[in-house]
Order: C-alpha cells, then structure tokens, then sequence
C-alpha cells in the first residue's frame, strides 16, 4: 500500500512539513499550490527538497472551475492550465487534480466538460502529463463521484482519469459499491479522509471538520474496500482540513496519518481478500481481557501517603519485589504496584510527573503480537533491561509518555507474582471493602490531542469508540470520550481539556502532561463498600445537599433511597440498562482521585454527574494552587 499525504493535511512551513511526512514513513506527498506560493523557493528546489527526502510528489493541486466555462473563460482556462503544467514539471510530478466546477456561470453538460477533458488530455499528453477529475460534494453541475466517472469515460483519453475523495462520496452518503465498476487504470488516485458526524454546510464541514480515516464516524473502510476490489493499486492519500491540525503539532498529525492508513489498509485487507494492498504483516487488533495492575511511581514520602490510602480502601499487601523497592497490594483482582525505585523508567516518571499512575499492566492472549501490532502502528517500544533474574515484561509507550504492559498466558508472565515476588501476609488493620475490579481508568490529556489518543487505543484494541461529550467543569468544558471492547473488560475514558482552570486542565499542568487522572473500581454492593470504607476511617467527597433533591424529582426515587445516598455521598444515574451508583475520594495532590462504581446493567460512566462531582473536588483543593472560576 503506497502511502501519501497532502501538504494542507498538517501544519507549519513546506520544509518542515515535508521532514514531518517523511519522518512519518509516508512514500508521496500532494502539493498543494497554496503552500508553494507561500513558501520563497522555487518549484525546483522544492522538488529537490522532496526527493532528498525520499518522497515522491503524488499529485499537484487544486486546479479550480475549469470544465464547462462559456467563452472568454474557456480560452483563459486552457491558459491558466498550461502555466500550472509548467510549475508540474519544474516540480517533478505529472497528475494535476481538478475539482469538480463551482462557479456559477459554469454551463452544465456532461458532453461539454467531457469535450473540455478531451482538450486538456491533448495538452497535457504533449508534456507527458495527466489530469484527475474530482466531484467537489458541493460542486455546481458535478457533484457526485459517478457523474465525474461518467465525464472520465466519455472524455476518453488516457491522459484524463478520476480522483476520489472518501470525503465528496461519503459526505452526500453515495453508495459505495457504485466504485467496484469502475475500472482501476482510470482512478488516477483515491484521496481519503473521515469526520465527525456534524449537520452542517458541506463545505465549511469539509474545510474545517475532516479528520484522520478512524478519527470520524464515517465509513472510510467501507469506501476503501470498494477501490480496493477494483484491484486498484496505486497511492492511498490523506486529504485532511483540519483547523486543529493546521495549529498542532506537524510530526505528531504526520505520525496520526500514516497510523490511519496502516490501520485502515490492515483492516480493508483482512476482510477484502483479493485487495491489492502490500502491507507488511500485523497481527490483528488486540483484545485485552483484564487489567493485570496499575503501577504507581513515587518518592518514600510520597509512596506512604499513597499506601495509607490504599489501607484505607481496603487494600492489603500481598507481595514484595525480590530485589527491588516495589510493593504489591491488592483487593479482588485490582492490584495496584507502588515503584520506589530510584533509578529506572520509573523513576523518572516521578521526577518528570510527582506520583503518577505511569504503567498499566494489561492481560492479552499474546503479548510478543500485542507489542509487534503496536510497533506496526508506529508505537515506540518499552525497552527497559531487566535486571539479574527478571523477566522482561513486553510493553510499549502509550499516548502520553506512559507504559502499557502486555502480560500473556505464557509461563513466565503468567506466573510473574510468585517468580519475581515475595508473598507478604498482611495482617491489615482495616476491613476488606469489596472492591473486586477495574471498571475503567480515566486518561486526562489536551485537548488538542484527544483524536491522537483516541486513534492509538482504537488501531491497537479491539475496542470502539463513543461519540465525544462535554462534560462542564464550572471553569470550562471538557471534551470527554470513551474507548471500550464489547465486554467492558477493557475501558479508558479519555478527557480532553482545553484550559488549565479545568480541573483535568490544571491536573495536565501541575503534572506537566498528560496521564491517568483517576482509577475507578467496582464493587457489587455500593453500600457494603461505603460502609466498610467509613468503618476504616475513609472520607468520601462530600456531595451537595441540592444534588439530592434534584436526583429524588429527577429520576422519582422513594425518599428514604435518596437520603441513604445523600448520608453515604453516593451519585446515582440511571440510563436504558439499568443504575449507576459512584463514589469519590477527595483529590490527592493536583487532581488525582480514587472512584468507585457499581453498575447493574448501565453502559455509561455517568457523565451527567461530573458537574457535581467537579464542584465538590473543586471544594476540596487547596485555593492557593487550584484556581477557583
Ligand atoms: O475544499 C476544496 O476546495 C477542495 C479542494 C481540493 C480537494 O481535493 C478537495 O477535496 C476539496
Ligand atoms: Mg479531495
């Protein structure tokens, strides 16, 4: 699968956008006029630029309104074209994409502009070049892929063939399947990009909203099985407007879109068997059957506080490395590890972050697959060396900076516990609380990186993706999303925060950048839970009067339920499947927070109590350091 990108797709000046997409593993870039106008060197030493980096010019564009002008327009148009295959081929690239005509003296006919191609075809034949046709969704007289096919067809030259773009076919929802037909020599090339479902004005959804393929709610595979069962074989290019992308970061946008595509073409692959696409092999998307730990970094001081709080929920020690300071403690099947190393990735974690919650241990069915998908996808693998007599675990670097884990059914990391462990029997001074697993770990991250991370969990999990909720902190929205599996063995949701007032925003700055904000755990009993909690000494956050009121009307709960809620600061929501029942600690340090949860049937992670939730932690925070709105 040859892949490409279009300069407009990422940000900052040609040179550097050049060096993010060759970085990236891209083999061709589109080049866009705009970006060659604005940039002071010329078309050759552009194209010089480009070969040093070992990429090819896929495409020139955009060549706009051209087909089915009425006369002066038609004669300055064939100009204007021979100026643009002079730049083509200072550039070094041979195809010119031409959209699909939007002005509105543009005469339509589809006879007219396939005698219009004809002419075009002749002119560009002498110089040894090609024209792709287009269909813009919003273009004036062609506006769907089948009538620009049909324009291609009847121009009959071989010079002139069609372009498609995911985004013009899918926009105005064209079946798909109408592309098998056509045949591959004539699709010059398939530009792809994907967005959010948003009712809007086509254009202004296409200039601003497109996203990476998997990053949307479109069906971009769907569309790419279709090219592909032509046999089509040439280059996938993304195509993304995107006012994120244009301010963001040019190598990590690079680095999202040539995912995209690996992920997107593995896909296609496995279930359009005859396509054409080279790929080199991946294992398929991995599931993840449990969290195995949750691994802390901390300091000594720190690391007491930190175990003083695990007692207090319940949890006992059950085991120590053999040789180094990290502790085990569990509850059910949650363990959660405490890492008082002084040298090490670990370490470092904390004198980057404070206490972080910086590795997840995660069960999968093979590990060495999991780390070899991730690589494929262009993760960066976890290679710290183990020391004398440990086993190294297979890990890679997630979003963010921390360490995801990969323990398999394989001896050496089934039986880690006892082979690298020493087994403690506590004799815990407070009483089990009945929490029995991990419901979900929560990621804070910018917002402006939440498609980014949301694209890393979707190409290497077999998980799914929600669609995006705000979630309304009294200092700003938070843009929340949830990536899960089927059988919710595997859940993060994914806080996207886009000022530091937030409280997820001031966590992402006081821990300078993005990692897990809080750990929920489950319990079959909430109230058994609350009670054992209270018995060894733990304080839930306190919860306003006024939200108790509301959820009794709200959800006409019988008094004395509502009261025991209120008595225990238990939030409670409801949704199709069934009740949610959640409760806080209060917040450690700069904003990171225990949760406990029992669901009977409920799907969601009760977003509509963050508001209250917020507020309370809000309350609880140190004025000096937590801004109040
Ligand atoms: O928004 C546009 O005008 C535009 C231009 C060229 C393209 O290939 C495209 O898909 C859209
Ligand atoms: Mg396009």
């Amino acid at each position: 699968m040859k892949t490409s990108i279009a300069t407009v797709s990422v940000s900052g000046e040609l040179d550097e956008k050049l060096a993010a997409i060759a970085a990236a593993g891209f083999d061709g870039v589109e080049i866009f006029e705009n970006d060659l106008l604005v940039f002071d060197k010329s078309p050759q030493e552009v194209a010089r630029i480009v070969r040093d980096q070992g990429l090819e010019i896929t495409l020139f564009q955009p060549f706009r309104d051209f087909e089915g002008m009425p006369e002066p327009q038609r004669s300055r148009n064939f100009d204007r074209a021979e100026r643009k295959f002079d730049i083509m081929q200072e550039l070094g690239t041979d195809l010119v994409l031409v959209c699909s005509n939007v002005s509105p003296v543009a005469l339509g006919g589809l006879d007219r502009a396939a005698a219009d191609f004809h002419a075009l075809g002749e002119r560009a034949a002498r110089r040894g070049l090609r024209i792709g046709y287009e269909a813009l969704a919003w273009g004036r007289h062609i506006n769907d892929h089948r009538d620009a096919w049909e324009i291609v067809r009847r121009a009959g030259h071989a010079n002139v063939g069609l372009i498609l773009d995911s985004f013009h076919t899918l926009a105005r929802k064209i079946e798909v399947n109408s592309i098998r037909s056509i045949p591959k020599e004539k699709i010059f090339i398939v530009q792809l990009a994907d967005a959010p479902l948003i009712d809007m004005d086509l254009l202004y959804w296409s200039r601003h909203y497109r996203n990476m393929p998997g990053e949307g709610d479109l069906p971009v595979s769907d569309f790419t099985r279709a090219v592909a069962a032509t046999g089509y074989d040439g280059y996938f290019s993304l195509e993304i407007f995107n006012d994120q992308f244009r301010g963001g970061s040019t190598r990590m946008i690079a680095a999202d879109g040539r995912r995209s595509l690996v992920y997107l073409g593995d896909q296609v692959r496995r279930i359009e068997p005859d396509a054409a696409l080279t790929l080199p092999h991946l294992p398929d998307r991995i599931e993840v059957e449990d969290f195995v730990f949750i691994e802390f970094a901390a300091d000594e001081d720190e690391a007491q506080q930190m175990i003083a709080l695990l007692r207090v929920l319940g949890f006992r020690k059950v085991a120590r490395h053999a040789s180094k300071s990290v502790v085990v403690y569990q509850q059910g099947r949650i363990r959660i590890v405490v890492n008082t190393e002084s040298v090490g990735f670990a370490n470092a974690a904390f004198n980057v972050h404070g206490t972080t919650a910086y590795a997840v241990g995660l069960k999968v069915a093979d590990a060495r697959a999991a780390v070899l998908r991730a690589v494929g996808l262009g993760a960066e693998e976890f290679t710290q060396q183990p020391g004398p007599g440990e086993t190294k675990l297979p890990g890679v670097f997630g979003p963010g900076g921390g360490v995801y884990y990969f323990l398999d059914h394989g001896e050496d990391l089934e039986n880690i516990w006892t082979t690298e462990f020493v087994a403690e029997n506590e004799n815990a001074p407070t009483l089990p609380a009945g929490l029995a697993s991990i419901d979900h770990i929560a990621q804070t991250v910018r917002y402006d990186e939440l498609l980014s991370t949301v694209l890393f969990y979707t190409s290497l999990f077999k998980t799914e993706k929600t669609p995006v909720v705000d979630i309304i902190d009294p200092a700003g929205v938070v843009r929340s999303q949830v990536v899960a599996n089927e059988t919710g063995s595997m859940r993060i949701t994914l806080n996207g925060a886009e000022n530091h007032r937030t409280l997820a925003g001031h966590f992402i700055t006081e821990n300078f950048g993005p990692s897990i904000q809080h750990v929920a755990f489950h319990t079959d009993d909430i109230l058994a839970t609350a009670v054992a909690l209270a018995t060894n000494g733990f304080r839930p956050l306190q919860i306003s009067r006024n939200y108790y009121d509301d959820i009794e009307a709200r959800f006409g709960l019988e008094p004395d339920f509502a009261e025991t809620l209120r008595a225990n600061n238990i939030l409670y929501d409801r949704d199709e499947g069934g009740d949610y029942f959640q409760l806080y600690s209060p917040v450690y340090g700069e904003g990171f927070f225990f949760e406990i949860v029992q669901r009977r049937g409920y799907r969601g992670y009760g977003a509509p109590n963050a508001i209250f939730r917020i507020a309370a932690q809000k309350r609880h925070m140190r004025p000096e350091t937590m801004p109040r709105s």
